[in-house]
């Protein structure tokens, strides 16, 4: 059994049955051997943002362990997104599941296949408030994440009771 690292996905979906897209999406992630799921966040619905008229999205943060390396966890995270038939017609358009790679372990990393970590997360009410949820302590770049929540009051989104 490989050493196992600690990583952390962002799902999403504003398309067809949003809650039962991230449920199998979750269970996809369940399923493969070298993949724990630790915690999920609570589910989120989220405003869109990039591009303004589309439904709003439900958004979620897993914390796993994972023994796979990145490119092969994203490369899973991938067919997980053609199985639930992503279309992905519009670059930033709707989509029936998205599930990113925000962290992985403290790797920085820059090339364009996958960017370590996630690029525009630090702006993302839909990421960075699930993820405080779930890990309160993590520091990225160096600074805390409850620092970089607080910087992003205001954006809209609202825990699903
Ligand atoms: N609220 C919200 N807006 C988004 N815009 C894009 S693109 N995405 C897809 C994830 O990159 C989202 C999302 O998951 N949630």
């Amino acid at each position: 059994e490989g050493k196992m690292a600690r990583a952390y996905l962002g799902l999403g979906s504003n398309m067809g049955d949003k809650y039962e897209n991230i449920h199998r999406a979750i269970n996809m992630l369940r399923e493969h051997g070298k993949i724990k799921v630790l915690k999920i966040s609570s589910w989120y619905e989220t405003e869109p943002v990039g591009y303004q008229d589309q439904d709003w999205f439900v958004n979620v943060v897993l914390q796993i362990d994972t023994s796979l390396e990145p490119y092969p966890l994203l490369e899973y995270c991938h067919w997980i997104e053609e199985r639930l038939k992503r279309e992905r017609k519009i670059r930033w358009g709707p989509r029936t599941i998205d599930v990113d790679i925000l962290l992985y372990e403290d790797y920085v990393s820059d090339e364009e296949k996958l960017i370590l970590p996630h690029p525009r997360m630090t702006e993302r009410a839909f990421v960075m408030v699930p993820l405080y949820e779930i890990a309160p302590d993590l520091k990225i770049k160096g600074e805390p994440i409850g620092q970089i929540v607080r910087r992003l009051k205001g954006e809209k989104i609202r825990i699903v009771p």
